[in-house]
């Protein structure tokens, strides 16, 4: 079950012995157990109460079930909302360098409990209007006017008191359709028992539809088959009706659904409306049975208002403009048509458009929209509360959940990874068989050791840079809806991940170091493992950072090639680190080949020494251990040093990941 998980994540290094010789180093190893996030108790300590949490006020409004009203005192608390009315006054949009207007002077009007559908044709500034209404999605856009809940202004707040249905889902594919919204849940309803959000997720399963699926995969359009078109829309809106939001947005929710499922989810719609949501939408080109069942519907023509008000008068209002719909046409094609500007005639095209949208500012209907617009400025009704971010702990158990259920549902890539490393290990072990302490045996052990470095550095790096970026567009999406924090996420995703590039590494170490014969004591293998996870983690590390900080994965990949090269270089063995020229020498110290090298190189010589002193060759003459070493200007004091300067290296290398991710996803807005 995808609640009962634990992590298990492999500590290494806890206590480190060195004797007065330098000659024997002890690592001890540690597991360590992260508690269960079912268990939590944290969680549930300090809560505020549900009415608290949820601002809810009567007048109740009812859920769209109304056989679970009574279920439980939490179940009707949630059930009720504080509906609101939303008004927008002389919105005008534009592009900051060109200058160009995408919004002139919109006003309107959503009143609670109603259903409003911004329509027009393509360009016509809908999707602007539904995010600036939002505050979401508008670099480099000057926006002018306000946008206010019960005549009060919200500011970014908004998306605290409501839900954006977004055109493009986003989804974990791997996750099925109950676990992706309990995982919502968690992260949505805060002060919430797990049975408490257990109940809620069936109860919007039901809501909307979502039983039949709900232990189906969600899938990727294109990549893996999931659920059908119309089951993401709906998990969409229902992931958004989690906390019951009381305005809730949908950009084009019927986009790419055949009419049957369009109309199916325009009715959930419907129904969530007539529950006490406010819902506001773009749509393009609705039938003529959807176009009826919307309470409001906006028409916008070149960022012009061209008409607002029901869907029905719209039909006699664009008749006395001179544009008579015909018996069994679709008003909507009927108004879009008469908006839209026509390739080869566009000069008088905008003339017809601007008539339109002057005569109906000139018009009766205008005029009363415009003052019962202007009503609505002064805060006057009660606010929703904001919704609450939940804490810390939760978000990152919630993410750890999603990211671990992820990387199991994808074996493939652990089967490449185990796959590939266990045949490099027995590549390498087959390379370097059993080689014997000659002259030449020693520079080829220290290739080996030093092609090992290598190997647990390039596969993990370029692992996690393909991995890392799929997930950067539902980051931003969830992180601007205001679901966790970038810490949280980078944290659990990061950690996901330690696993799988740990034990790859360590499956290679293991067939490689025996079938070479390097330094045969349990202790100096144990110190080698140390030091393989020590390297592993710095390139992963590393990886992390660059995929954060790239705006894309093809640049991810090209600074990956020539940096590996710089520091591969600068690792010991292709140039020595004692006459590297002073101007990429400084390199040296960034590199974690020549850290991991030189710890690899320290070990496995003062593993084979006599006393620690010298290398006892198979012609039974005996080379200096120092001198073995100072044949790359290594030195067996530089052991701790070098285990630190990993150490501080992922330390850093994660820190910079960090604070790139955090500048990216704030920018994306
Ligand atoms: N950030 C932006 N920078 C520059 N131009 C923009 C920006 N956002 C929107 N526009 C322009 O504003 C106009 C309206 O765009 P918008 O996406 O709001 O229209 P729409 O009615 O939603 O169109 P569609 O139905 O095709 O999605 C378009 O000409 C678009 O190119």
């Amino acid at each position: 079950m995808c609640h009962e998980w634990c992590l298990n994540t492999l500590c290494c290094i806890c206590r480190l012995v060195t004797t007065f010789n330098g000659s024997h180093v002890l690592f001890l190893c540690l597991l360590a157990k992260m508690p269960s996030s079912k268990s939590s108790s944290s969680e549930r300590s300090g809560l505020l109460s549900f009415n608290e949490i949820d601002g809810i006020v009567p007048p109740k409004y009812g859920s769209l079930l109304e056989s679970q009203k009574t279920t439980t005192s939490h179940s009707n608390s949630i059930d009720n909302l504080t509906p609101v009315t939303l008004s927008w006054h002389h919105l005008v949009v534009h592009h900051r360098k060109s200058g160009k207007r995408i919004l002139n002077d919109i006003s309107g009007i959503a009143k609670l409990g109603e259903f409003v559908a911004l329509m027009g044709a393509s360009g016509a500034g809908k999707t602007t209007l539904l995010n600036t209404l939002l505050s979401r999605n508008l670099q480099g856009l000057e926006i002018e006017g306000s946008v206010l809940v019960e005549g009060c202004s919200l500011g970014r707040k908004m998306t605290q008191v409501s839900g954006y249905v977004q055109q493009d889902e986003l989804f974990m594919p791997t996750l099925t359709v109950y676990e992706h919204l309990s995982i919502q849940a968690k992260l949505r309803l805060v002060g919430f028992s797990e049975n408490e959000r257990k109940q809620r997720v069936e109860e919007i399963m039901q809501e909307l539809g979502l039983n039949k699926c709900r232990h189906a995969r969600i899938g990727l359009t294109g990549v893996k088959k999931g659920i059908s078109g119309g089951e993401a829309k709906r998990l969409s809106i229902a992931s958004e009706l989690l906390n019951n939001p009381p305005i809730l947005f949908l950009d084009e929710p019927t986009t790419g659904l055949d009419s049957f499922l369009a109309e199916s989810v325009v009715n959930v719609m419907t129904k969530l409306a007539k529950s006490g949501r406010t819902l506001i939408c773009t749509i393009h080109q609705p039938s003529s049975v959807i176009y009826r069942k919307f309470d409001k519907v906006m028409f916008l023509a070149r960022g012009r208002l061209a008409y607002f008000g029901t869907p029905e008068n719209a039909v006699e209002t664009f008749a006395r403009f001179g544009y008579h719909c015909p018996r069994n046409y679709n008003p909507a094609d009927m108004i879009i048509e008469s908006l839209a500007v026509e390739a080869h005639h566009e000069s008088q095209s905008l003339v017809r458009i601007d008539k339109i949208c002057n005569d109906f500012a000139q018009s009766d209907e205008s005029r009363q929209f415009q003052e019962v617009v202007e009503n609505a400025i002064g805060c006057a009704g009660q606010l929703p509360k904001p919704r609450k971010t939940t804490g810390y702990f939760t978000q990152l158990t919630a993410l750890l959940q999603r990211s671990w259920l992820d990387n199991l549902r994808n074996p493939s890539l652990a089967r490449a990874k185990i796959s590939q490393k266990v045949i490099m290990g027995l590549f390498v072990g087959l390379l370097y068989f059993q080689t014997s302490i000659t002259t030449i045996g020693i520079s080829n052990l220290n290739g080996a050791l030093f092609y090992l470095v290598a190997e647990l550095t390039y596969a993990t790096l370029f692992g996690i840079l393909t991995c890392m970026p799929a997930d950067y567009p539902l980051l931003v999406r969830e992180y601007h809806d205001g679901l966790y924090s970038v810490g949280s996420y980078f944290i659990a995703r990061s950690m996901s991940y330690l696993p799988l590039f740990t034990l790859d590494g360590l499956t290679m170490l293991t067939i490689a170091y025996w079938m070479i014969g390097l330094a045969p004591s349990a202790l100096h293998f144990l110190i080698a493992v140390g030091i393989s996870i020590l390297i592993e983690q710095a390139a992963a590390a590393f990886g992390i950072m660059l995929s954060t900080v790239s705006p894309s994965y093809p640049v991810a990949v090209s600074i990956a090639g020539p940096v590996l090269n710089l520091l591969n270089l600068t690792g010991g063995l292709f140039a020595n680190i004692g006459e590297l020229p002073f101007y990429i020498s400084w390199i040296q110290y960034l590199s974690w080949f020549r850290y991991g090298f030189e710890a690899f190189a320290i070990n496995q010589w003062l593993g084979v020494s006599v006393d620690g002193e010298c290398v006892k060759k198979e012609n039974s003459s005996c080379e200096s251990t120092d001198a073995i070493l100072n044949k790359y200007s290594f030195k067996r004091s530089h052991f701790l040093f070098d285990l630190l300067f990993m150490f501080l290296l992922i330390v850093l290398f994660y820190l910079i990941g960090f604070i790139g991710l955090l500048i990216r996803v704030r920018r994306a807005r």
